[in-house]
């Protein structure tokens, strides 16, 4: 799952997972985790270039790892290095949301340090439009819009994964 923080990665790969009935992977969690530190604090202890070489290693790792539903951190899919690893390994989707739905859906958490600026919705604008062409390399789009739920998201997903039946076949047997 790759896409803009708020688009869903999180939630629709946890539930992709859970429907799919194999492995659920976050690079953020993971990141956390080994760190025992949260994303505000790594960014702010060792810097945005040091979480993005350790956000590429521990993708690189779980790629590895098992064979499930990977949901990337918002600037994962920015780097080349970190889309040939995952073109290679597996299908990205892009979750595709527009800005004022994402904005509704970050705009009250304060767990994401690059938001953290004096006017945090120009902020989210200007990554978003700086993004969209790096995101718009994934195999897959899903559009994701404020009507459409996080079962609904899933539904989306598994229906563009049917041009890629070689991803779901061992997973469903098919
Ligand atoms: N389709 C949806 N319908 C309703 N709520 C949603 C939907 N998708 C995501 N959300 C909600 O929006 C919020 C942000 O979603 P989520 O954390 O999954 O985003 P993310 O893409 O993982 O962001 P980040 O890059 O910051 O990790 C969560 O509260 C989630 O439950
Ligand atoms: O969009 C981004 O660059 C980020 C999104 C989050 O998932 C985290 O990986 C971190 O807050 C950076
Ligand atoms: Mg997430």
């Amino acid at each position: 799952m790759v896409g803009m923080m708020g688009a869903g990665k999180t939630a629709v790969g946890r539930a992709l997972a859970l429907r799919l009935g194999v492995p659920f992977l976050d690079s953020d969690h993971e990141i956390e985790e080994a760190a025992n530190m949260t994303i505000p604090e790594i960014f702010a202890r060792d810097g945005e270039a040091f979480f993005r070489q350790k956000e590429s290693q521990v993708i690189e790792r779980l790629l590895d790892e098992a064979r499930g539903v990977l949901s990337t951190g918002g600037g994962a899919f920015l780097s080349e290095a970190n889309r040939k690893m995952i073109s290679e390994k597996g299908v990205s989707v892009w979750l595709n949301a527009d800005l004022e739905v994402l904005w509704n859906r970050v705009r009250h958490r304060d767990h994401r340090p690059l938001l953290r600026t004096a006017d945090p919705h120009a902020t989210l604008k200007a990554l978003y439009e700086a993004r969209v062409p790096l995101y718009a390399k994934a195999d897959l789009v899903v559009h994701s819009d404020a009507q459409t739920s996080i079962e609904g998201m899933v539904d989306r997903v598994l229906e563009g994964l049917e041009t890629r039946p070689d991803v779901l076949e061992p997973v469903t047997g098919a």
